[in-house]
């Protein structure tokens, strides 16, 4: 739930006016990932049924106090975007399911199940332009769009639709990624490992705030987790006890079938060194990474989960949007720079054995001089600042308007005709013709 504080930061972090952003909306979308059955869509659900259920036990309260200022917590908007889930256990406002037969996409292409899924969420996402519009609508009613993924994580964080969507929304509002963790299956080394790399790539490809959640603390704490994120020797201790395979309990003790050869090497040292090296490696990400536990199905550790995803609200302001901000500014600048190259490219063109006048604004000054000269009427043309028709909109060629503009520069009221069979060429107002006599 986004705090009134963190409201208010967020309209100084919009920027100047001249931002080439849409203002920084109330919402701050989740995207959740992880791993196939670590509890994505119960968590998803239960983080939509606690939000709704802070908003019913606020508003009464606020009611009294209210002013049109007041930020008021609402319930969260969830977008599913698992085309081959049976059930779900929350009602989603959008589902690719009522857009895309999974079913009938995997009998039509002659796919399997991952190929179905993955070219129901490509076409799918042709369509994402639609479901962006109507979140953006949403962003400013809700505190959270949640948005579910499918179960095979590398569906969605490998493939293009994915990133399509990622970067769609993270262009539109403040978006993070919950990275759910199976915790009960994370106790062994090397499984840990595993996730805690695949959140790393997964922060590092899309650049946007990151969240562990660990999840089904009911059924085992994630204390071992945090220890071994802050702690490199107590991660070092669990392998040294055994197979990096082997499950560690709370308490430090191996579960798994094979025990500790009591040498402290470990029965697969080449791994345990190598996991060695790679916890060092992943100290950096450890320090700055926000981790909370939770369980989805009692909503334990709720909460700390709300106050996790205001505080990656702020950092995608402080930190993702300046930077999507300086990225676009610099595509805006370099598209301006190339058009008004293929202008004085068009320019130069002209002048090729026009007569006399220059089209470019020359006056008799050497071709050099003429060429770097900006012509008042197409910088005019760029800027938008002359009446001008470039409003997107095909100009039909047998519409008078059309006809109407080549009369007034073709010869005695009739209309410029081009293609084949074309006689009047281009005439430019100072009596530039293209293309020129012979
Ligand atoms: N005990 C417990 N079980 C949970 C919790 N969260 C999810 N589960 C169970 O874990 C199983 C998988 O949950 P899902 O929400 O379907 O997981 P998912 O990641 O969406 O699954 P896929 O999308 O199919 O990969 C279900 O049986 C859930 O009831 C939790 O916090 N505690």
């Amino acid at each position: 739930m986004a705090t009134p504080s963190s409201s208010s930061s967020s309209a100084a972090a919009a920027g100047p006016s001249s931002s080439t952003l849409p203002p920084v909306p109330r919402a701050t979308s989740v995207l959740v990932i992880g791993m196939a059955g670590s509890g994505k869509s119960t968590f998803a659900g239960a983080l939509s049924d606690y939000v709704s259920q802070q908003a019913a036990q606020q508003q009464p309260a606020a009611a009294a106090e209210v002013t049109e200022e007041t930020p008021q917590s609402s319930p969260a908007y969830i977008v599913n975007l698992d085309p081959a889930v049976n059930s779900l256990n929350y009602e989603p406002s959008v589902d690719i399911r009522d857009t895309i037969d999974y079913k009938r996409v995997m009998e039509e292409y002659n796919l399997g199940p991952n190929g179905g899924i993955l070219t129901s969420l490509n076409l799918f996402t042709t369509k994402f332009d639609q479901v962006l519009g109507i979140l953006e609508r949403r962003a400013a009613e809700v505190d959270q769009i949640i948005l579910d993924t499918p179960g095979q994580i590398e569906i969605f964080t490998w493939s293009a639709s994915g990133t399509i969507i990622t970067d769609s929304l993270a262009s539109a509002m403040p978006t993070c990624v919950a990275y759910v963790v199976d915790t009960p299956k994370t106790t062994a080394p090397a499984t840990f490992m595993s996730n805690m790399l695949y959140a790393c790539s997964i922060m590092y490809k899309t650049k946007l705030p990151l969240i562990l959640v660990f999840n089904k603390i009911d059924m085992q704490t994630h204390d071992f987790a945090l220890e071994w994120m802050s702690d490199f020797e107590t991660f070092q201790a669990a392998l040294q006890k055994g197979n990096a395979t082997d499950n560690v309990d709370v308490a430090g003790n191996l579960s798994g079938a094979r025990k500790s050869t009591g040498d402290g090497s470990g029965s697969g040292s080449y791994m345990n060194s190598l996991m060695n090296s790679m916890a060092l490696v992943l100290d950096e990400f450890y320090n700055n990474i926000r981790a909370v536990g939770v369980s989805s199905t009692t909503h334990e550790g709720m909460s700390d989960v709300l106050s996790t995803i205001s505080a990656a609200r702020q950092e995608y302001l402080t930190e993702y949007r300046p930077e999507l901000e300086r990225l676009r500014q610099s595509r805006v600048e370099k598209e301006n720079a190339r058009k008004k190259e293929e202008v004085r490219r068009m320019m130069k063109d002209l002048r090729v054995g026009g007569k006399g006048g220059n089209p470019a604004g020359g006056s008799g000054g050497s071709r050099a001089e003429d060429e770097d000269k900006e012509d008042p009427r197409v910088t005019a043309m760029m800027r938008g600042e002359e009446d001008y028709d470039g409003n997107g909109t095909l100009l039909d060629p047998d519409e008078e308007e059309y006809m109407g503009q080549g009369a007034a520069q073709g010869q005695a009221g009739q209309p410029v005709r081009r293609g084949p069979g074309a006689t009047g060429g281009i005439s430019i107002d100072d009596g530039t013709q293209w293309p020129p006599a012979a």
